[in-house]
């Protein structure tokens, strides 16, 4: 073959890529507007009776030279891309995305501000006890400086038998020392029927991960407009954290905080494996602050600083560490809760060291 017939054949070749390329491109076009018709209407993105009828349609009338297997292929291609740019779209509409909102959202709570520059440390014991322990920790943590009290009252305990907190007096003793010392205080929320009641006694409320996917209780959140903490269940993914997160701003709440608390892995001289990487890419995706807790993801006292480090350097919004004024005598987690003098020394290091502004 001369080399100006090659040359003319590839001129052939390359106009039909071309006429190909306006056609798939025209064919993405169409696909984009079926995806609006199906999520309109509440439809699946994937429709595998769909693609299998026009697989069927286009090899009835293949003439080859490719042979069926192959015109299935090169179609199945084509409709698992155009699934990938419905579902990436799609992504693209989610409400906790960056690429719907690009500015970090920052959360302030009677003053003090969460997200975006701000550093925050939330602290207090696992449980609320009793008054005097509440206090003692609480008077410890403002001279600090540390601005929010965070302590248990419903407590989601793994056994039924385990002491389960203090329930509606918990809040109250919650609220009584939070007000004492004007700090902002958090507590889990296990019910949705006791989000609202909540309100009059906690400040944020937290989700806990065990309640991560409990789709009720996401959507009374977003119906409460309190700011909520989010925390990441030990099995979720982080796509599932941000789209039950979605849950609660769908709802028209727009305050709502992650937090990275460690998953569950083959590891076992940690409670759970805090995942670093989780920070970065939830900053990455998505507008809204991203918290750790430092204490329940190790489990253990002994590593809390440098794991504290590692996250506010990994982009961290915040940590949450437990305090106790005794430790050994808490009815919950004693082997990962802070006395108060190591606290100081902890939240003295952090300071010192340029990990906290
Ligand atoms: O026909 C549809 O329902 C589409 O969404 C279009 C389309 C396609 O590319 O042809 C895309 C994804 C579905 O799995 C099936 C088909």
């Amino acid at each position: 073959m001369s080399n100006s017939e090659l040359e003319s054949l590839r001129k052939s070749l390359d106009e039909i890529n071309y006429q190909i390329l306006e056609l798939i491109s025209k064919r993405a076009e169409i696909v984009e507007k079926i995806g609006a018709q199906k999520q309109k209407h509440g439809l699946p993105r994937f429709d595998p009776v769909r693609e299998s009828t026009m697989l069927e349609n286009l090899v009835s009338r293949n003439k080859g030279p490719f042979d069926d297997a192959t015109v299935r292929h090169l179609f199945k291609q084509i409709f698992k891309a155009s699934l990938e740019m419905l579902e990436e779209e799609h992504k693209n509409h989610l409400l906790v995305t960056r690429k719907r909102k690009n500015e970090d959202t920052v959360i302030e709570v009677k003053g003090v501000k969460i997200g975006g520059e701000h550093k925050i440390v939330m602290a207090g014991p696992c449980t609320v006890e009793s008054y005097g322990q509440l206090r003692e920790t609480a008077e410890a943590l403002k001279t600090l400086g540390v601005d929010v009290l965070r302590a248990g009252a419903y407590k989601s305990r793994t056994s039924p038998y385990d002491f389960q907190g203090l329930g509606q007096e918990g809040l109250e003793i919650l609220k009584r020392v939070g007000d004492e010392f004007g700090m902002v205080t958090m507590s889990e929320i296990m019910d949705s029927s006791e989000l609202r009641a909540a309100a009059d006694y906690i400040d944020i409320v937290e989700i806990g991960a065990k309640n991560m996917q409990n789709f009720s209780l996401l959507k009374a959140a977003g119906d409460a407009k309190l700011p909520v903490v989010l925390r990441r269940g030990r099995s979720a993914t982080l796509e599932e954290l941000l789209l039950s997160a979605e849950y609660i701003l769908d709802r028209g709440n727009s305050q709502v905080m992650l937090m990275e608390r460690g998953i569950r892995t083959y590891e076992t001289w940690t409670r759970s494996t805090l995942d670093i990487s989780a920070i970065p890419i939830l900053k990455k995706e998505s507008h809204l602050p991203v918290l750790v807790d430092v204490s329940n993801s190790t489990g253990r006292r002994d590593i809390l600083l440098p794991c504290a480090k590692a996250s506010l350097a990994a982009g961290s919004h915040g940590i949450l560490v437990e305090v106790h004024p005794d430790p050994a005598l808490s009815l919950t987690d004693a082997q990962q809760q802070l006395d108060v003098n190591q606290f100081v020394e902890f939240f003295r290091e952090l300071k010192s060291s340029g990990f906290l502004n």
